[in-house]
């Protein structure tokens, strides 16, 4: 079982146990801090038995005094058979008011202890303490797992919002609920008994009369020892009974217990703490906050977390529940003529390779499908395709994480092995665990098929035209049909639209839709979550199962829609968009897409666009209230029709949302080339802004993203810089279509 795993199911089972403790716990911490508000602390340097003359003087029938953690003085005695425990001041004695142990109800703490189920339910608290213990752990390896190691620990995260969440609480709590797990179950230990505190005996000690019959005991002020110890390091001071000639006073001290003779002020005994007990009170302070309660601050703060955690951690299981493996029509491994391995952290590449499975078993093969780490061929096996995603920076999703160790060993067979990479070009490590297995095969001797092939953000079209490829090389008609599994889709009303290039063959329009009247709230729980430029909405043609995306120009407190959409000849969801008239609807859903978003930045940002590209770039520009210095190249053909957002983009420079444009265009005489010529002509200009920190955003056709790219790494390398080295930053990203 991998860490992956412990951390799921102890996550998803005794985290939700946890959550009780979690939640008790951060109700708990407000005890040390109302506790340290309730008295004054007393003087740490008074000495005890100044203290004791105080006390007697103030409070007659004192029987024992306590030195909270928090510092303040209780004394404890009885009024006639009435006990009574009072805050005391340490500096005259005054009796300041009654001691309530704790604001809390007593249940609040037996249900943190105990879950309500008295002894048993104490081991259950120690069950989930160990089993936090655990998840804490194995929180620690997938951490440095997914951010690719120590170094990037403090990098940006990536994901969905549960994951994002889950990881950046992680980071900031993982050591402090590790500690409290351990400082839990040391408590346990003793409290269940497994450890003993104590020494176990008492000495046998009586205060002596010798002969003396009237012998007068010495007030507590007289005593050498209570003179010579500070309140500092006082616990807890018991007097003797009256009632018992023989009986003792009994001081508990930060370092042990003593007894100490009535009558001629001797200590007759003395009692270290035990290391155990040392333990158990570092312990305590540490879980409890006890005494120091900007701790127990922190504490409150880090036991509600849990809730965070469990929240998140369930939202993330849900969603990669619903990707999960779930293969149909697998055939036995030993009679499959074609396996396919997959590696995966998200779920999605498992998608593809049931598509190819399909394909391939309505062709006549026996496919067997199954995980990266159960590489290995059969006499059976004519065909291998290796499916894998990459993740970190650049590694391999976790449950494949040895899987190129393992292959690495294996002798080659002659059996063709095909490496398709999934990917993300955001990433600077792009496709590189696909890579990595490329490599190792080809030095291993296995012969290819097809060479390496990189799958962009699960792009089924490209996915497809891989189909087409391995079609030709295996020599069989083969059809790939993915089907992404479509999330629930809201309807959107278009209320404007701007048209461009009318009568060309490549019609293009800016559409702006509304949202159905309902609000918000009912929205979000129809899939339309919270969105901003440059995510991507998703949008499905009636009659089409396959979604296409289209990246956003607005967000959503621009309180619209809008996208700029160019007719793609034959294509059904442009038809279906360029179609649509005001009033009409869309079957839409959103798509985060955060390594493209823009983080809130002082710092100068080069916004590069060409054609519709120039859309989640507007975007940007619209929301700039806080006039970032926004510096924009737009490439078109021909101002006359297809200068996108040229108006808005006018009007945003007037009111210093952008601080400066460049445009060009390649369709008419001294136009200015394409957007990349444009860069070149302003190394200089360009070399400045990035020496200051510049952001940039990319966002057009692959081509001119390549374009873009060479361009810019030419302006760069005086300063010793790359674009590769800026991505890595996380300073570039393209949003390439
Ligand atoms: C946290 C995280 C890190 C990623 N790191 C990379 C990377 O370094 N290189 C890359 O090409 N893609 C990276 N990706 C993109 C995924 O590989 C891509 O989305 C893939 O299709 C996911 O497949 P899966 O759902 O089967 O895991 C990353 C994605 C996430 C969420």
């Amino acid at each position: 079982m991998g860490w992956k795993a412990i951390h799921r199911w102890l996550g998803l089972t005794a985290g939700t146990l946890a959550l009780v403790l979690g939640l008790s716990g951060a109700l708990l911490a407000f005890d040390p801090v109302q506790q340290s508000w309730q008295a004054p602390a007393a003087p740490g340097d008074l000495s005890v038995a100044t203290l004791v003359e105080r006390v007697a003087r103030t409070v007659p029938g004192a029987e024992e005094i306590r030195h909270l953690p928090s510092g303040a003085i209780v004394v404890f005695g009885f009024v006639g058979d009435q006990a009574q425990a009072h805050y005391v001041d340490a500096a005259d004695g005054k009796v300041l008011g009654a001691w309530e142990p704790s604001a809390l109800p007593r249940w609040v703490k037996n249900l943190h202890r105990s879950l309500l189920l008295g002894d048993a339910g104490r081991w259950g608290a120690a069950g989930i303490a160990l089993a936090m213990a655990l998840i804490c752990v194995s929180a620690l390896v997938l951490l440095l797992r997914r951010m690719g190691g120590w170094r990037r620990l403090a990098a940006r995260v990536r994901g969905s919002l549960a994951q994002r969440i889950h990881v950046v609480a992680g980071r900031v709590v993982l050591a402090v609920l590790c500690l409290t797990s351990l400082t839990a179950l040391t408590m346990s230990a003793s409290t269940l008994g497994l450890v003993a505190l104590d020494p176990g005996t008492e000495p046998d000690v009586i205060s002596v009369t010798t002969g003396q019959t009237a012998l007068q005991a010495l007030p507590g002020a007289q005593l050498p020892m209570l003179q010579s110890l500070a309140v500092r390091d006082l616990r807890k001071l018991n007097f003797p009974d009256a009632a018992d000639p023989q009986d003792t006073w009994t001081v508990a001290t930060r370092q042990g217990e003593g007894w100490i003779d009535r009558y001629s002020g001797q200590t007759l005994a003395w009692q270290d703490l035990t290391l155990a007990q040392r333990l158990y009170d570092w312990a305590l302070v540490l879980h409890t906050g006890e005494g120091a309660w900007p701790w127990a601050v922190v504490l409150a703060f880090v036991g509600a977390s849990v809730l965070l955690f469990w929240w998140s951690g369930v939202a993330m299981w849900w969603q990669a529940r619903r990707q999960a493996p779930h293969i149909t029509g697998n055939s036995p491994l030993a009679h499959a003529d074609v396996l396919i391995f997959v590696a995966s952290e998200g779920g999605s590449t498992w998608g593809f390779a049931q598509a190819l499975q399909d394909a391939l078993a309505q062709g006549g093969h026996r496919v067997h499908t199954s995980a990266l780490e159960h590489f290995q061929t059969t006499p059976a096996t004519r065909q291998v395709f290796v499916l894998a995603a990459t993740y970190g920076e650049g590694q391999a999703p976790a449950h494949a994480s040895d899987a190129l160790q393992h292959i690495a060993k294996l002798t080659a067979s002659p059996v063709p092995v095909t490496v398709l990479g999934f990917g993300d070009r955001q990433y600077p490590a792009f496709c590189a665990f696909a890579e990595a297995l490329e490599t190792t095969l080809r030095a291993q001797g296995w012969p290819a098929l097809l060479p390496l092939e990189c799958i962009h953000q699960q792009s089924g079209q490209q996915f497809a035209r891989w189909g087409d490829a391995l079609a030709r090389a295996l020599g069989e008609p083969l059809v790939l049909d993915y089907v992404p599994r479509v999330p629930p889709t809201t309807a959107l009303t278009l209320v404007a639209r701007q048209n461009y290039r009318e009568h060309s063959d490549e019609p293009t329009a800016i559409l702006r839709f509304a949202w159905p009247a309902q609000g918000g709230g009912a929205l979000r729980g129809h899939g339309l979550a919270h969105f901003a430029a440059g995510d991507l909405v998703g949008i499905v043609a009636p009659g089409s199962a396959v979604p296409r995306f289209y990246s956003l120009a607005s967000g959503w407190k621009d309180g619209f829609l809008e996208i700029c959409v160019r007719l793609l000849p034959g294509g059904l969801c442009s038809t279906h968009l360029l179609g649509l008239q005001r009033g009409g609807s869309i079957a839409a859903f959103i798509r985060p897409n955060p390594g493209f978003a823009l983080p809130r930045t002082r710092r100068p940002v080069l916004l590069i666009g060409a054609g519709t590209g120039v859309a989640p770039l507007a975007g940007f520009i619209r929301r700039n209230d806080r006039h970032t210095p926004m510096h924009l190249y737009f490439g078109g053909r021909d101002p006359a029709q297809d200068f996108y957002f040229g108006t808005e983009i006018g009007q945003w420079l007037g009111e210093g949302r952008l601080a400066s444009v460049q445009t060009v265009f390649s369709r008419i005489p001294e136009g200015g080339g394409y957007v990349q010529d444009a860069l070149r002509r302003d190394a200089e200009r360009l070399r400045a802004l990035l020496a200051q920190g510049a952001l940039v955003r990319v966002c057009g056709s692959r081509a001119m993203a390549k374009g873009v790219a060479e361009a810019l790494d030419a302006i760069l390398a005086p300063l010793k810089l790359s674009v590769a080295q800026l991505k890595a930053k996380e300073r570039y990203a393209e949003d390439v279509f």
